[in-house]
């Protein structure tokens, strides 16, 4: 499990850390990380030109220290100095000094870092607010102009640590060397984008970090151990009956890329109710297709309801009074009726990409995509209800808090007609077989996003590609 804290979180483990440590040891631990990931990038060091902009936090001293270890290797390194040299990190200064790098002011930072290899981006981490500030910003500009490979430090300057925002000019990295833990900007968009690559540095902060974090990013194994598994003694209602109520005479392929996805998500049958049953047969004969309302198609361990719903309320209204399961998507997100929900006792998934989401908080789409975390976390809080929020990197948060999950096996390929039926078939499946809303989500969004790599494979794919790929996730994930 990959796990991101907020900045709180890791001021206090770094105080209690450095509390037992000699003063300045842990910026010598960051400065040695992350001089070494600048020399592995640079592959040889020795003549090289480094640039390290520097603001006036510990975030510059970090960049100093390595920048010092750099020029001891052979590299011509300057120091663009954004504050004066008085409010610099005076240890890193000197050291840098003492090794033969050069402090420049900050209106001649453009000039070398339009001339460097690689440039190191010191302005600002954890102790950041907004975007980047004015002094700062021509030479964001002239990064983004040079040649130079960029390696943040910590976190791209001006990126919003905690929330993974971006309010205003950030730096752009082709790397990203933080230390400690993650912070949630390096796994939520927009921040993530900024970041590039991400490396993480072992400063010994792990055992003061409490156990819960602030975000999870689940990984091969973590998926392994939650996917169902038949068992000896497994028949098909053992394994889950997934409902899906969807599809419309005016979008019968939302009910078949539902039911292609939940054909692959681990339940032991598919059960289908709707408009579009005859679509449904003729592609997946092995559906259980039904010609009655949901209340009365038989048994069913979880139900999903709303892809390519068109209008029609009943269906979403009738399966928000069964006491199982119950997945949200596409129209059902806008015909569900708020109360319903809130009084349900089984759980529930919403799986809203940012429009629908933006629709159901009553603010603009920019704002969701601009603010994901905050917006996923007062979706679920507002409905008390699990909430998928979909995007290049998908965040499924619980109602009340705790942990929320982010996932970034996705692809922009993804981003296609029908991708999302398929999603919402194959977490309804997951929450048949028995996996919580949260844990069928993120299980769903991570197998989802494997399968539109493989699907695509570098060229665009249709959503019945992706489906059609979950096996080889799955099976991806269990070798
Ligand atoms: N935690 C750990 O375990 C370890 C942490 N370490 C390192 O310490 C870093 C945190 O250092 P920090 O606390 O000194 O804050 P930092 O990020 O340098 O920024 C503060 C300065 O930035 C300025 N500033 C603020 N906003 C700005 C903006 N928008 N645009 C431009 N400037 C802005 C603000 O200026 P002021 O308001 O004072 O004028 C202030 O002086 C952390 O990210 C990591 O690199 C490692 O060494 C070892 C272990
Ligand atoms: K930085």
């Amino acid at each position: 499990m990959r796990t991101a804290y907020s900045v709180q979180t890791v001021r206090s483990a770094e105080r209690a850390l450095m509390a037992r440590l000699p003063e300045g040891a842990l910026m010598q631990r960051a400065a040695a990380g992350l001089a070494a990931a600048c020399a592995e990038l640079l592959g040889r060091v020795y003549g090289r030109r480094v640039v390290l902009l520097v603001g006036s936090g510990d975030n510059g001293g970090d960049a100093l220290y390595a920048g010092a270890r750099l020029a001891r290797r052979g590299a011509g390194v300057t120091a663009v100095l954004l504050a004066s040299p008085e409010k610099t990190h005076a240890g890193g200064l000197a050291a840098l000094v003492a090794a033969g790098g050069r402090p420049v002011a900050g209106d001649r930072g453009a000039d070398a870092v339009a001339r460097a290899d690689l440039v190191v981006d010191g302005i600002v981490g954890i102790g950041g607010r907004g975007g980047l500030r004015a002094d700062a910003v021509p030479l964001a500009d002239a990064v983004e102009r040079a040649r130079a490979a960029v390696v943040a430090v910590d976190l791209p300057s001006g990126v919003e640590a905690g929330s993974g925002e971006v309010r205003g000019r950030a730096v752009r990295a082709d790397l990203t060397v933080t230390f400690g833990t993650h912070k949630p900007a390096l796994l939520v968009d927009p921040a993530r984008e900024y970041a590039g690559s991400v490396r993480l540095v072992d400063i010994g902060l792990r055992p003061k970090l409490p156990a819960e974090p602030e975000l999870e990013a689940l990984q091969h194994t973590d998926v392994a151990a939650l996917l169902p598994r038949p068992g000896a003694a497994s028949d098909k209602y053992r394994r889950g009956v997934v409902g899906i109520a969807a599809g419309s005479a005016r979008y019968p392929g939302a009910a078949v890329l539902a039911v292609s996805g939940a054909l692959r998500g681990g339940a032991g049958a598919v059960r289908y109710v709707g408009p579009a049953g005859d679509a449904v047969l003729a592609r997946f004969p092995e559906t259980l297709v039904s010609d009655r309302g949901p209340k009365e198609a038989g048994r069913v361990q979880a139900w999903v309801v709303g892809p390519g719903a068109g209008d029609d309320a009943s269906a979403v209204g009738e399966v928000l009074g069964q006491d199982v399961p119950v997945l949200i998507d596409a129209d059902g997100l806008r015909l569900a009726d708020r109360a319903a929900v809130r009084a349900r006792t089984a759980p529930t998934l919403l799986t809203p990409h940012a429009g629908e989401a933006a629709a159901l908080l009553g603010v603009a789409r920019e704002e969701v995509e601009a603010a994901r975390l905050a917006s996923a976390r007062e979706l679920a809080d507002r409905y008390g209800a699990t909430v998928l929020l979909k995007g290049s990197t998908t965040l499924v948060a619980d109602p009340g808090g705790g942990p929320v999950r982010v996932n970034a096996t996705g692809t922009g390929w993804l981003a296609t007609a029908g991708s999302g039926d398929v999603l919402s078939g194959l977490a309804g499946s997951l929450l048949a077989s028995g996996l919580t809303a949260r844990d069928a989500g993120s299980v769903a969004a991570y197998l989802h996003g494997l399968a539109g790599r493989y699907a695509a494979d570098g060229a665009p794919a249709g959503a019945h590609d992706v489906a059609a790929a979950i096996p080889d996730a799955w099976r991806d994930v269990l070798s």
